[in-house]
């Protein structure tokens, strides 16, 4: 019988949930459905509830719930035939009891970094704004400095990676983390990892889907977004 793989990822600003979503969707064939890109595509589309998201985000507030839920789960209502991973959603207890009413979860991936690492990684953090792609400059740095690799366009560093701007959105993250971790905790699918190094955490988080989606059959496998 075929079953399809439902995981979340979650962890602070700069915990590497991008860039571990993208390894996960590489190695497991999973989709990697980042809530971040679907705000930003929601926004560029000028949809009712991306309008409304652009009002909270210009003012660098998170976007309420039943906005990020209106957004989220009619995407996720249509992936009845693939397996996906959801990097960014929930960030809040709301957020993760609207995806439960949804669909059930089989892995909750929490990241879990020490916070002079995350600052470290996030004054070198690069973007290519349209597409979402993340560089650092010592990690996994561009061909050519300042351009994207695939479309030669510039990166930008976003304002709130400066490291001012991150211990403040570092305070917002624990306080609205703690009761969505708490309640994964309780549904006995939370798997924390803690580590300077995503490569470090890498294999271990490898060796855990691995014991969890070979029984998912090959139509369940969906090519990543990126
Ligand atoms: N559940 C969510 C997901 C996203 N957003 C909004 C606020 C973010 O500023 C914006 C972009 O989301 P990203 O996850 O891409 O970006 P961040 O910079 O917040 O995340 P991180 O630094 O953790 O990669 O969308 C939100 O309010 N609530
Ligand atoms: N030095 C270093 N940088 C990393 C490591 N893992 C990820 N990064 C970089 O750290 C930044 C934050 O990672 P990202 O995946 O965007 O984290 P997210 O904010 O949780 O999605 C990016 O610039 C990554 O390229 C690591 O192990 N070491």
């Amino acid at each position: 019988m075929s079953k399809l793989f439902r995981a979340v990822i979650m962890g602070p600003p700069g915990s590497g949930k991008g860039t571990i979503s993208e390894r996960i969707a590489h190695s497991f064939g999973l989709k990697h459905l980042s809530s971040g890109d679907f705000v930003r595509e929601n926004i560029s589309a000028k949809t009712e509830a991306g309008v409304l998201a652009k009002t909270y985000i210009k003012k660098g507030l998170l976007v309420p719930d039943h906005v990020m839920t209106r957004l989220l789960l009619p995407r996720l209502e249509e992936m009845t035939k693939c397996s996906w991973l959801l990097d960014g959603f929930p960030r809040t207890l709301a957020q993760a009891e609207a995806l439960n009413s949804a669909c059930d979860l089989d892995v909750a991936i929490n990241l879990n970094i020490p916070l002079e690492t995350l600052k470290e990684r996030l004054r070198h953090r690069w973007i290519h704004p349209s597409s979402g792609r993340v560089y650092n400059m010592c990690f996994n740095p561009p061909r050519v400095q300042g351009i994207d690799d695939i479309t030669g366009e510039p990166l930008i560093q976003q304002e709130d990676d400066r490291p001012e701007a991150l211990v403040a959105r570092l305070r917002h993250y624990k306080d609205v983390a703690k009761p969505v971790i708490d309640f994964y905790k309780a549904k006995g699918i939370l798997y924390t990892y803690s580590d300077t190094e995503t490569d470090q955490i890498w294999p271990n988080i490898s060796t855990l889907l691995s014991t969890k989606i070979p029984t998912i059959q090959s139509d369940a496998r969906c090519a990543s977004t990126h």
